[in-house]
């Protein structure tokens, strides 16, 4: 009875708000739906399709990903809401709607709910709302800063130099098929957050350990972190990997369940849980020490902004002044936590589909090879320089390969909003007063809102016969991955760009809470409209790291294209001998097979836990010194 009163509030709010919707029986963000899911979903596939066909596909796990502009295209309208018997839900791909909905931060705050699986070591600015999340933004977004930018670079540099070298032994090889290079990507951004966050330097291993789930489950060679410190089971390398790996037992079984139970994967999970922690606070407090000694040097990690940031300095201690700090020591950990987990996946994810779509783009890949010739006019890495060229590979064909990917695979495939319980919010949409009831959900769909026709110039599918997807999209080519897209004149060369610059419209409440109110793209590549374009989501509750990962993403482009080309691995296909004596005509045609494989897989083996990633087997990719190619048209 109590459903059945809820289900008709529901669908009598849905009727007075003036916004299309639709009707369907499961609240996807429900946990016991999500685990019923098994059981539901195989029967309501029995059922005939005119049933089930409006709501089910959205009530699915990951429809996002799987549909794309689909569902909006069928319902005619980039708004619709779904009238559940628990919650009303809105989906929307409407640049307009999203501007509104992340400009008025107090009107549609985030549904707090579903972030409590982010608050293992403490409440922090991702998992925040009101008076608390300024107070955490206040602190934690000034150590974003261009001095860190810069450790981020170097950092990048060292680390993708050893990824690349450890593929290729050294010098000595001159092309190798890899096929761990999610894992890699993935060690390779947890380096760098580890280092520009808190200053741990990790070496990349001399031999790869096995991984898991795409998570580091050790790493061999490291120096100061590979060995176990005093007072503890595990080196601060393995507590971490093992802690990221086991990131879902963590989230849904209690602590004192695993801390207690006899199995062996739940002491695991709770003792590197205990033990990154434990690590975490003395590295804490040794930093905070040589604040307040003055000692920290020319230090940039973030953890140490953030301790400065909060209070202590060297000046108050010297006075002997009680010590004022603003953030409490479990909030400075909460939000190094966050650091890691919004930090490492994202970035990885956004690496390793670039590498893949760029081995299926053999034109933008040679495109982007020839900007960083022009760019770093035969300098070896060793003498790149932060300040003069990273703004150039923002506007250069790198930054057009990163946006690119960053549109078709952005690792968050649904930005969650809501309306507070009795807090209607008036929303105009497509020039209409609309009424958000109270207590609804809101997701800014990401995929289908970069794939809107509506709001992204388009043309014709390359391949007509071969639509890149089944459903979404057919009629152009905003399925497609066309970096060249971005480029305003794409016969410019990449020496003149600059980084995205900075909006001098910005208010000064932005300003102090580190709010990106600037575009996210260089001036020289195509600004999307306002809202049309979230990676990093728009307004207040934008992304913290965004700078941070631009340029770890184009310090290893820059890298690896600089020295190597990367082919799709045909080895399923052809041997190399084979390849070696096949016809143009015939490497076309064992490429072409590659080529739909790895889009299958990026379109169908795809999964979300925290962030969209390849759930299913690897992309293999071949690394060719550059001149060496073996498919080159
Ligand atoms: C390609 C890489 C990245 C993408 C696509 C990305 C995307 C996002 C998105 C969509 C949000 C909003 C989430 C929400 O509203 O629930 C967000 C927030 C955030 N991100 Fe990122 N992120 C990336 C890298 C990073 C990095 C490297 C860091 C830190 C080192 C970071 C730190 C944060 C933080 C702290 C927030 C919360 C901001 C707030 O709520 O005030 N992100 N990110």
């Amino acid at each position: 009875l109590k459903i059945f009163r809820q289900s008709t509030r529901n669908l009598a709010a849905a009727k007075a708000s003036g916004i299309k919707y639709t009707w369907a029986p499961f609240l996807l963000y429900n946990n016991a739906y999500m685990l019923a899911c098994i059981v539901i979903v195989p029967i309501v596939r029995c059922l005939p399709k005119s049933w089930t066909e409006p709501w089910f596909d959205m009530t699915l796990v990951d429809w996002e990903w799987a549909r794309r502009y689909e569902p909006f295209k069928r319902f005619g309208s980039d708004t619709f809401m779904v009238v559940t018997p628990e919650r009303n839900v809105i989906f929307t791909a409407d640049a307009d709607v999203i501007s509104q909905l992340t400009t008025r931060r107090n009107d549609f705050p985030k549904p707090l709910e579903l972030y409590e699986s982010l608050r293992l070591y403490g409440n922090n600015v991702v998992t925040s709302e009101g008076q608390l999340w300024r107070h955490h933004r206040k602190i934690t977004s000034p150590p974003f800063s261009e001095k860190n930018n810069h450790l981020v670079f170097a950092e990048t540099l060292a680390q993708c130099q050893d990824m690349v070298d450890s593929w290729m032994d050294g010098e000595e090889e001159s092309s190798k098929t890899i096929h761990t290079i999610a894992d890699d990507a993935m060690r390779l951004s947890l380096h760098v957050i580890s280092r520009g966050g808190f200053g741990v330097p990790l070496k990349w291993p001399t031999k790869t350990k096995a991984t898991e789930n795409g998570h580091v489950k050790g790493e061999e060679g490291n120096t100061s972190s590979a060995s176990v410190s005093k007072g503890h089971t595990m080196s601060y390398a393995d507590a971490l990997g093992s802690l990221l790996h086991s990131l879902f037992p963590l989230i849904i079984v209690p602590k004192f369940l695993l801390r207690n139970l006899p199995f062996q994967w739940a002491k695991t999970t709770y003792t590197s849980y205990d033990e990154w922690g434990d690590y975490m606070k003395e590295i804490l407090q040794a930093k905070k020490s040589a604040v307040l000694t003055g000692t920290e040097g020319d230090n940039l990690d973030l953890m140490i902004a953030m301790i400065k940031g909060a209070g202590n300095t060297a000046e108050s201690a010297s006075k002997g002044e009680a010590s004022r700090q603003t953030l409490s020591d479990d909030e400075i950990l909460g939000n190094a936590f966050i650091f890691i987990l919004a930090g490492h996946e994202t970035t990885a994810d956004s690496i390793h589909f670039c590498l893949a779509l760029l081995a299926i783009n053999i034109a933008a890949q040679r495109h982007l090879q020839s900007d960083l010739d022009e760019i770093f006019q035969g300098r070896p890495p060793s003498q790149w320089d932060y300040d003069q060229d990273v703004p150039k590979l923002f506007g250069s064909m790198a930054g057009a390969v990163m946006n690119e990917e960053l549109r078709l695979i952005p690792p968050v495939i649904g930005i969650p909003k809501s309306t507070a319980k009795g807090s209607p919010q008036t929303l105009i949409i497509d020039g209409k007063k609309c009424t958000v009831p109270e207590n609804t959900l809101i997701t800014l769909n990401t995929t289908a809102t970069h794939r809107n026709p509506n709001q992204w110039p388009t043309g014709p599918p390359s391949d007509p016969g071969h639509p890149t997807h089944p459903l979404s999209n057919r009629d152009n080519d905003l399925e497609e991955f066309k970096p060249s897209r971005w480029l305003l004149d794409p016969n410019s060369k990449a020496s003149t760009t600059n980084i995205p610059n900075q909006d001098n419209n910005i208010n000064t409440e932005a300003s102090t809470l580190g709010v990106n109110t600037s575009a996210d793209t260089s001036s020289s590549l195509y600004r999307p409209p306002k809202g049309a374009y979230i990676p990093f989501s728009e307004g207040y509750r934008s992304c913290l790291g965004r700078r941070f990962a631009q340029v770890e993403i184009l310090t290893v482009l820059a890298l690896i294209f600089s020295q190597y080309s990367v082919e799709l691995a045909v080895d399923a296909y052809a041997s190399d001998e084979e390849v070696e004596k096949m016809s143009e005509r015939e490497k076309r045609e064992v490429w072409e097979k590659a080529k739909r494989e790895v889009e299958r897989q990026m379109r169908e083996d795809m999964g979300t836990v925290i962030t969209l990633q390849l759930r299913k087997g690897s992309i293999g990719l071949r690394f060719v010194r550059r001149g060496r190619e073996r498919f080159d048209w």
